[in-house]
């Protein structure tokens, strides 16, 4: 579950997401073509400006999603903007040529909630846990339930003990 329980920690740069964000979208790069990029905000917006750069996608929509309020704690899934009616038009109307990217799945929860929306547009995330990988079509690192991804937005530089104050050697 996507709560305290996950009591590992994968810290991710800058650098390494960077480079997370291009790797999948080498992995994109055949899975189109693509006419429009939907961002599930806020996560999604750091990927997408890496990935629609990559692809060259300039047509550029969110999804204004909150299901998460503080640290690890999720509640009640709030969309808080829909996908414009524009974007919602593209191909056979149900998703086809559109790419959703977010920077990651958890419980699969939101990618769900947008997959009824779009249901044949292509899911993409940097990262992925075992509940959300069946929610989505491409993503690059998989991490177990059991792990809290801490993104660098969310991070700042601090001070850490050395090793030898509590190693007991
Ligand atoms: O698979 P799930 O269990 O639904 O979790 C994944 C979602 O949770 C986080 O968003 P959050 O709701 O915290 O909002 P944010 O993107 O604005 O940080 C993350 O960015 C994903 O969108
Ligand atoms: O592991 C996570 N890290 C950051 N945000 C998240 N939102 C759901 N799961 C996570
Ligand atoms: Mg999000």
């Amino acid at each position: 579950m996507a709560d305290a329980s996950a009591n590992k920690a994968f810290p991710v740069s800058w650098d390494q997401f960077h480079r997370d964000a291009r790797a999948l979208a080498w992995r994109l790069a055949d899975a189109g073509p693509f006419e429009a990029m939907v961002c599930i905000t806020r996560g999604g917006l750091v990927p997408a400006a890496i990935i629609c750069r990559e692809l060259g996608l300039r047509l550029i929509e969110t999804v204004c999603v909150a299901s998460y309020h503080d640290y690890k704690n999720q509640s009640e899934l709030k969309v808080m903007k829909e996908i414009a009616p524009s974007i919602r038009a593209i191909g056979d109307g149900k998703g086809k040529g559109v790419l959703v990217v977010d920077d990651l799945t958890d419980t699969g929860k939101t990618a769900r909630v947008v997959r009824e929306m779009l249901p044949n547009a292509h899911f993409a995330t940097v990262y992925a846990k075992p509940a959300g990988v069946p929610v989505v079509d491409t993503f690059v690192t998989e991490v177990s339930q059991d792990t809290w991804i801490y993104f660098p937005w969310d991070m700042g530089l601090a001070y850490v003990e050395p090793i030898a104050k509590d190693h007991k050697g």
